[in-house]
């Protein structure tokens, strides 16, 4: 198994509560992911979509199963492990307040995870930051904002291109363009195609919507009550 190849391998996870007793949220879900696919994954509110994004990046372990990236298996990663390898994997999700720092500007908090993951010096760091402010179709002004006054789209956006600009070989995306209008979620869209073509990294992408599942996944999972109902190569 190579550098970023996904393998999720009869993974279950149950919740326990004393009220509702032991709910399935995910049962025996099996998914291969090959380097520089990009894999969709949809289906209802409630299905499983966000549960699986989160057991992706280690923000909780599954009740059973293995998940392999590079063909390791993440799931005994402590936090140590993750953060070591925060380069490696990505994740955006719709609520960027757990990624960005409110009280710093927008560039300051780009520039942070570049001064932290890349050896890019000062110079490069700020091309690099104005460039994808431009891919994104945000405003250089806005760099100078500090993110608790950016609206929810542009704080997407902005987690977005943080993830991005340090070329993850993974990228989790929860709900990136929910909420967004056309030419922010045009502009999101052709970010993440762009990134999984020049930097072949491998995204995974959750959403409702299946138009942009379409538009920038070649493969689609389909979730229903925790299960994995359908799934396939998208032909475009
Ligand atoms: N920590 C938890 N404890 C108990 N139940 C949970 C927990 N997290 C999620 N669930 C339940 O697991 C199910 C799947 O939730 P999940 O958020 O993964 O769905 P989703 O497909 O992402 O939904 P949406 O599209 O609305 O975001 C839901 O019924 C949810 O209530």
């Amino acid at each position: 198994m190579g550098v970023g190849e996904i393998a999720i391998q009869n993974v279950n996870q149950i919740y326990r509560s004393e009220i509702q007793g032991a709910f399935h949220a995910l049962c025996d879900i099996n998914i291969r992911l090959e380097k520089g696919e990009n894999l969709a994954i949809e289906g209802e509110s409630g299905s499983g979509k966000s549960t699986l994004a989160r057991l992706l990046i280690g923000m909780e372990k599954p009740t059973s199963g293995t998940i392999l990236l590079d063909g390791e298996d993440i799931t005994p990663w402590n936090y140590r492990t993750w953060k070591s390898n925060r380069k490696k994997i990505q994740a955006v999700f719709q609520d960027s307040s757990g990624t960005l720092n409110p009280a710093r500007s927008a560039f300051s908090n780009v520039e942070e995870a570049l001064i932290n993951l890349t050896s890019y010096n000062r110079k490069e760091r700020k091309r690099r930051i104005y460039d994808l402010m431009e891919a994104v179709y945000m405003n250089h002004k806005l760099l100078d904002t500090p993110v608790c006054r950016l609206s929810g789209g542009e704080q997407r956006r902005l987690s977005l291109l943080r993830a991005m600009a340090i070329e993850p070989d993974y990228l989790i995306m929860d709900e990136v363009t929910s909420g967004l209008d056309l030419i922010s979620t045009d502009a999101v869209l052709t970010l993440v195609e762009n990134a999984a073509k020049l930097h072949r990294c491998s995204c995974v992408f959750v959403t409702h919507s299946r138009k942009d599942a379409m538009r920038i996944s070649n493969r689609i999972a389909i979730m229903q009550n925790g299960r994995i109902v359908e799934q396939g190569h998208l032909i475009k």
